[in-house]
């Protein structure tokens, strides 16, 4: 019995102070965390949360007002956004630290390694010749005015040791070293050569005299890009080289169709009387990516109207006929044309001749969003019948289209789809003031 009294006297203050402690504890624990604690909302208690780590003050945090919580957010959110920018500034320049991958070039000698002069190689026809030439190991050295070609065109190849582009109108003359010159400088469309139809005219004489005398001067050889449109509105049908052509020399397309006939006459003309090397290429309509938005040639237009659901516009009748060639088919042919010992005009072309309005339903069965399509007013000497007698490319450079139109406007299709897209992307961006 003594020994429990002894061990009461012992541990009783203890047990007390135990006690009093608690009690003092829980009232000073209510104190700080107030009722109210627990029926704060979520949004609020996170933000008191983000504010306290942020401010590394625990105390802070509870002291905010909903305003001033949110104040405090959104600084801390410009404050982030500031450093991302500098991030992806910094990202942007390590970037360009890299080097640029190119696509798979051959390695050739420097015997079988050309320097190739491509006017026009910023546009259409042009840029694939560029891949071309560019993937065979030669070194090119691309011309262009950007009237309507495009550094896009090209910017797979911007900074390649083998690559070169001038910034020039070839109507001035060009001093390099050459040993090709494929001359494909102008504009090709019809809207676009009617645009400035004086201009389309010196491209294709002075500039085309500018590049012969090139050719002489450096004892290049040089192919020169001509047309279908030299045959006008054929009364010969399909059109072969020996048919001299029948064009209203002061109608509306004149300016591209006898620009390209003095241009040939022109190439003959050097040919014979400073010898030199003359390619002469008649091109028939081609299509395929890289063909500007705004071309205005039939293919674009249909293609375009088809994805924005719009009508697609038939030109008069629509019993017009055309046949088209894909571009890696005339890529092929210009390349065999160069390389050939053939200096007489050759057709490259698809012989496969559609109506227009045929070709309009085919467009539209592809796309499958049939859309209306409409006759309006017919264009002023719009050749009625064209198709190319392929006979020569045949036989001089054992040459024939082998893309399928179906194939061709599948591909095409799918780049102008990719296009509308960007577009769209581009002006969908959202402009964050700082
Ligand atoms: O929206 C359109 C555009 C064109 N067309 C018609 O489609 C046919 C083809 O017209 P394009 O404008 O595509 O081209 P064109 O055949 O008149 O000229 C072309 O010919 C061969 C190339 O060498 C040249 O690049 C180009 O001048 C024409 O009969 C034209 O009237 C339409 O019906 N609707």
């Amino acid at each position: 019995m003594a020994s429990i009294n002894r061990l009461l006297l012992r541990t009783g203050p203890c047990i007390l102070l135990f006690f009093l402690g608690l009690f003092v504890g829980r009232y000073f624990l209510s104190v700080n965390f107030p009722d109210e604690w627990d029926s704060r909302s979520t949004r609020s208690q996170a933000a008191e949360l983000y504010v306290g780590g942020v401010a590394g003050n625990r105390e802070e945090q509870y002291l905010l007002s909903p305003n001033e919580e949110d104040d405090r957010l959104l600084k801390d959110l410009a404050e982030a956004k500031e450093r991302i920018s500098r991030l992806e500034k910094k990202v942007a320049l390590v970037e360009n630290r890299t080097p640029k991958r190119y696509p798979f070039v051959n390695f050739l000698n420097h015997r079988a390694k050309k320097r190739i002069l491509v006017t026009g190689g910023a546009g259409f026809v042009g840029s694939h010749l560029v891949d071309k030439l560019m993937m065979a190991g030669h070194e090119v050295t691309v011309v262009d005015n950007f009237f309507t070609g495009s550094k896009r065109n090209v910017e797979q190849w911007i900074g390649h040791e083998n690559f070169e582009l001038i910034h020039q109108d070839i109507v001035t003359p060009l001093f390099v070293e050459v040993d090709e010159i494929y001359h494909l400088a102008s504009p090709a469309s019809p809207p676009h050569y009617m645009f400035n139809s004086v201009k389309t005219i010196k491209t294709n004489t002075i500039g085309t005299i500018n590049m012969l005398g090139l050719a002489k001067r450096v004892g290049a050889k040089i192919l020169i890009a001509s047309t279908s449109e030299v045959y006008g509105d054929p009364e010969v049908h399909p059109q072969p080289e020996t048919y001299w052509g029948h064009v209203n020399p002061i109608g509306p397309r004149a300016c591209y169709d006898e620009g390209k006939r003095v241009a040939e006459t022109l190439s003959y003309a050097y040919a014979k009387q400073d010898k030199v090397s003359v390619r002469v290429a008649r091109i028939f309509n081609t299509y395929g990516p890289r063909m500007h938005v705004d071309d205005g040639r039939v293919v674009s237009n249909f293609i375009l109207q088809a994805l924005r659901n719009e009508t697609l516009t038939v030109y008069g009748r629509g019993n017009q006929t055309r046949s088209f060639q894909y571009v890696s088919d005339l890529v092929e042919g210009l390349v065999s044309l160069m390389a050939s010992n053939f200096t007489q005009p050759v057709n490259l072309g698809n012989p496969v001749e559609y109506t227009i309005s045929e070709f309009a339903a085919i467009i539209r069965t592809i796309v499958g969003n049939n859309n209306p399509i409409k006759s309006i007013d017919a264009t002023e000497d719009d050749p009625q019948r064209r198709k190319p007698d392929i006979s020569r490319a045949k036989l001089h450079l054992k040459w024939t289209p082998k893309v399928p139109l179906r194939e061709g406007l599948i591909r095409t299709i799918a780049y102008f789809r990719g296009v509308l897209e960007k577009t769209k992307l581009s002006q969908s961006v959202i402009y964050y003031p700082n």
